[in-house]
């Protein structure tokens, strides 16, 4: 199979991807919309691409892309640990605590804000699109005092030298990536698998008090769990929103499509985003 990810090399869905799927082709891409649009014009099979941390929160651009922009499913979710190390290049070594700028993608950057706080203070931190386009950056810039923050195999592929390992600031780091497909089929993953999950995406008509009570109330009489519940703007103007629901079960023949059913007849949009196994590493 083609497996589109967020790239280059050694970035944390690189990770995910080389774990899960280790004899299938890689295809890095530049951004998660590009990711996403591979699969859609067909030039991959699927997209790895990361939905949520547990420190910094949702990535809003996978959510809103699969919400506005793409017609794909969730066939698999790889939840894996993150660990964040700094690294500078080797001719920079001396100097590592005077560098002038740290590079790293947003939500790494996030997840060592305290360290970067505290250590690093009036530092410029840029964003890049990935950890390990940070790191690609620093090794090709050997002449500038700069920082990446990234993986150990990041360091490695670009000869970099780890100065500061584990500078996230919650021990606690792990990160969802999902696996999407054009069609609804069950990916088998050779990773210790956990339990099954269903995504749903869920718009409220504008003028119906207590609609969302409504909603979460015929998940909530069926006894079906839910893990998330996050509200996302719509685009078309403030106050409007829409609902990414993650539901702790598969679709089932009876008690999804029946609180489903239930919900649109509130009025409600229901786009089911994927029911899938979901797999740590
Ligand atoms: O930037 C990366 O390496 C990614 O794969 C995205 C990401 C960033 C931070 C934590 C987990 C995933």
């Amino acid at each position: 199979m083609k497996i589109a990810y967020l790239g280059p090399e050694a970035s944390f869905t690189d990770l995910a991807v080389r774990s899960a799927f280790a004899g299938d082709e890689r295809y890095p891409y530049v951004t998660i919309p590009e990711c996403i649009e591979a699969v859609m014009e067909d030039k991959v099979d699927l997209a790895v691409v990361p939905l949520e941390n547990a420190l910094e929160g949702s990535v809003h651009i996978t959510i809103d892309y699969l919400f506005h922009e793409a017609d794909l499913s969730i066939v698999a979710e790889i939840t894996s640990p993150i660990q964040q190390h700094l690294m500078i290049h080797p001719n920079q070594q001396e100097k590592w605590q005077d560098v002038h700028k740290i590079l790293s993608h947003s939500h790494a950057l996030a997840q060592c804000h305290k360290y970067l706080h505290h250590y690093f203070r009036g530092v410029s931190l840029e964003q890049t699109t990935s950890t390990a386009a940070a790191a690609k950056y620093v090794s090709e810039n050997p002449e500038h005092p700069i920082a990446a923050i990234g993986n150990r195999l990041a360091s490695e592929k670009y000869q970099l030298m780890i100065v500061q390992d584990d500078i996230h600031d919650f021990h606690f780091n792990h990160t969802r990536f999902i696996v999407l497909s054009k069609d609804p089929r069950n990916i088998d993953v050779p990773i210790s698998k956990s339990n099954g999950k269903t995504t749903v995406m869920v718009t409220l008509p504008s003028d119906r008090s207590g609609a969302l009570h409504q909603v979460l109330s015929a998940f909530s009489w069926r006894n079906i769990n839910l893990s998330k519940i996050e509200s996302r703007p719509l685009k078309t103007g403030l106050g409007n929103y829409f609902f990414i629901i993650d539901i702790e079960q598969q679709i089932d023949e009876v008690l999804i499509p029946g609180a489903i059913a239930e919900i649109e007849a509130l009025d409600c949009n229901v786009k089911v985003l994927g029911s899938y196994q979901s797999y740590t590493l």
